[in-house]
């Protein structure tokens, strides 16, 4: 069963979510007695980070068109090359766009959310989550298959194999991306990327005002953490939609998720249960999130955090 896996890279440099859908590839090639492939556009790092992970071969693609995301130029790419049972694209804002049209082009069943590997070949059986996260479902694929790895669910985990590289060409063409990308204003530099990151600081409307995220940021850059929000926080202007994690937001399981003033309706839930340790801090003791916590404050944020921020500073050696 040969593996092949889209290692995604943003200006020339793998992601983290690349690396970890390589790995993931290649605990599915370890279970099936095959080798991992992995297609790269425009990359300037070595394919040596991409052995560590467990790619054997890396396919590096040039082309102008690919230098922008265009989900049907990057699907067509994919599809000429990956000669496969399996395509891996982690689940990224690109990968969760040109995956279904990708599995299309393949004549290929789609998993999308999927967190584990599988379980069995014959057929492919894989869980998946399901029902805006509130469930896991088990499916079994006959034929080619498409997944889309979960962020930050399986983990970057290194699997170092002797590996080659070989350039490759595909037919892609401008004629071919149907989006063109006419200007680009950065918001943001230097934040941490929501999905990327290990640990998340994340408040809701308990904090009454924009003015009072002062103390988000400062915990959040003292653990070198993203920020995140609740819907209304970011529907009331507060904060950026960027950051609205749940349900209609943004999907995130990083090992750390801190959640402030935030009552754990379901809709935010089904964005951060994938999350490994969640900690809530929160002034209702009855507050729905504290039953999904690992570890619960309950006590004033304006309170606590301050001081949550003191003892992180003396951990950490800040003045
Ligand atoms: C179709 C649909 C989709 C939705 N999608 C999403 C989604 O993707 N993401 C999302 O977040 N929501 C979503 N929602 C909204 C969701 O149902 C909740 O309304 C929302 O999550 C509540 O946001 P909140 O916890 O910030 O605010 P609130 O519900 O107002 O809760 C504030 C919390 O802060 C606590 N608090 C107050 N003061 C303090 C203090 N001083 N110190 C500590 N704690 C304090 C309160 O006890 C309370 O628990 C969706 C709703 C619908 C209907």
């Amino acid at each position: 069963m040969a593996i092949f896996v889209y290692a995604e890279s943003h200006d020339g440099k793998y992601k983290k979510a690349g690396l970890e859908a390589v790995a993931y590839a290649k605990a599915i090639a370890d279970v099936a007695g095959d080798t991992v492939t992995a297609i790269a556009f425009n990359v300037t790092d070595s394919s040596e980070e991409l052995y560590k992970y467990g790619a054997t071969k890396v396919l590096k693609v040039e082309n102008s068109t690919l230098k922008n995301f265009d989900a049907n130029a990057y699907a067509k790419a994919v599809a000429e090359l990956a000669a496969g049972e399996v395509v891996v694209v982690p689940s990224t804002n690109d990968g969760a766009s040109f995956a279904p049209l990708l599995a299309l082009k393949l004549g290929a069943s789609l998993v999308t959310n999927v967190e584990k590997a599988p379980t069995t070949f014959a057929p492919f059986t894989v869980a998946r989550k399901a029902f805006s996260g509130k469930g896991i479902e088990t499916v079994a694929v006959t034929g080619k298959a498409v997944i889309t790895l979960l962020q930050n669910s399986f983990g970057a985990k290194e699997n170092a194999v002797a590996g080659s590289e070989e350039s490759v060409s595909v037919s892609i063409s401008d004629a071919d991306a149907k989006v063109k990308v006419t200007g680009v204003e950065v918001a943001q530099t230097g934040a941490i990327d929501l999905k990327e990151a290990e640990i998340v600081v994340s408040a809701g409307r308990g904090l009454k005002g924009p003015e009072n995220w002062g103390m988000i940021e400062e915990l959040a850059q003292l653990l070198g953490a993203a920020t995140a929000s609740s819907k209304p926080v970011a529907d009331i202007g507060w904060r950026p939609h960027a950051e609205h994690v749940g349900q209609t937001g943004k999907a995130i399981a990083p090992n750390l998720y801190i959640a402030i003033g935030i009552s754990g309706a379901i809709q935010h839930l089904a964005g951060v249960n994938g999350s490994k340790t969640i900690v809530v801090i929160n002034n209702d003791a009855e507050a729905p999130f504290f039953k999904a916590a690992d570890y619960g404050i309950v006590g004033d944020a304006f309170e606590v955090v301050p001081k949550l921020i003191e003892e992180v500073k003396k951990l950490k050696g800040v003045a």
